[in-house]
């Protein structure tokens, strides 16, 4: 937290997620406020990608509500939008593209026209790269393309699902150094990694999803 008991900017209010009629998680309530950096954890198919993509207002829950600034987020759409940056975990990344024309199009359709797209791409080492299309690059690679845009971007609410998969040490320690930096200036991030965050240890919240069996199970 960068203040005592700051406005949260997020609340999950009670939220219920049902699939395939499993309960992922019921009645689930919890804060995030500026400062915040929530890791999400949770064993596979526990519901953290549910999780998130409600957050992020791309899926419904069963019931319960997630409010922005104390307004539910299918009131406030638009404004809800332009403070989230929400990177799913399959990266959004087309392969026939290259490394620049993929992040010039991403950072384009969230209204960057001019953003300096090399400088941006040297951050996330892929610096003479550019011109590669990104299915000729690796795992690695293609999904800092994706990450890359967390270093141009205004919105004050992150939420990325598993951002550190296929990322070696320097780029995880830099990943972490970037959240840290955005919590710093009053931004919260919320994510899923299997991995032990080291950089951001005593800033870290997590909350543990269980896996809920089916009763017929
Ligand atoms: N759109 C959907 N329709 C039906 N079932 C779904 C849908 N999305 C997810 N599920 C189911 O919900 C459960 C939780 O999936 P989810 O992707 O949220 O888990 P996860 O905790 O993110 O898992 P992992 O760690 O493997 O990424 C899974 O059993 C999955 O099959």
């Amino acid at each position: 937290m960068t203040e005592q008991n700051p406005k949260p900017l997020l609340q999950a209010q009670a939220l219920t997620c049902i699939r395939e009629e499993r309960i992922l998680f019921d009645e689930l309530s919890f804060d995030v406020g500026p400062g915040d950096i929530l890791q999400i954890e949770g064993p596979n198919g526990a519901g953290k990608t549910s999780l998130l993509r409600i957050l992020a207002g791309l899926s419904r829950p069963y019931s319960g509500r997630v409010c922005f600034n104390d307004r539910a987020i299918e009131d406030v759409r638009d404004e809800y939008h332009e403070a989230l940056l929400y990177l799913g975990h399959l990266p959004g990344v087309k392969s026939e593209l290259s490394a620049e024309e993929n992040l010039d199009f991403n950072l384009k359709i969230t209204g960057f026209n001019d953003a300096p797209i090399e400088q941006i791409l040297a951050k996330v080492n892929l610096a003479g790269f550019e011109d590669h299309p990104a299915g000729h690059l690796s795992a690695g690679q293609h999904r800092r393309i994706a990450l890359a845009r967390l270093w141009h971007t205004d919105a004050k609410i992150w939420i990325v699902d598993e951002p550190l998969t296929a990322i070696d040490k320097k780029g995880v320690a830099e990943l972490e150094q970037l959240f840290l930096d955005h919590a710093d200036r009053g931004g919260c991030v919320i994510l899923t990694t299997h991995q032990d965050l080291q950089l951001v240890g005593d800033r870290l919240k997590k909350l543990r999803l269980q896996y809920h069996f089916t009763e017929e199970a």
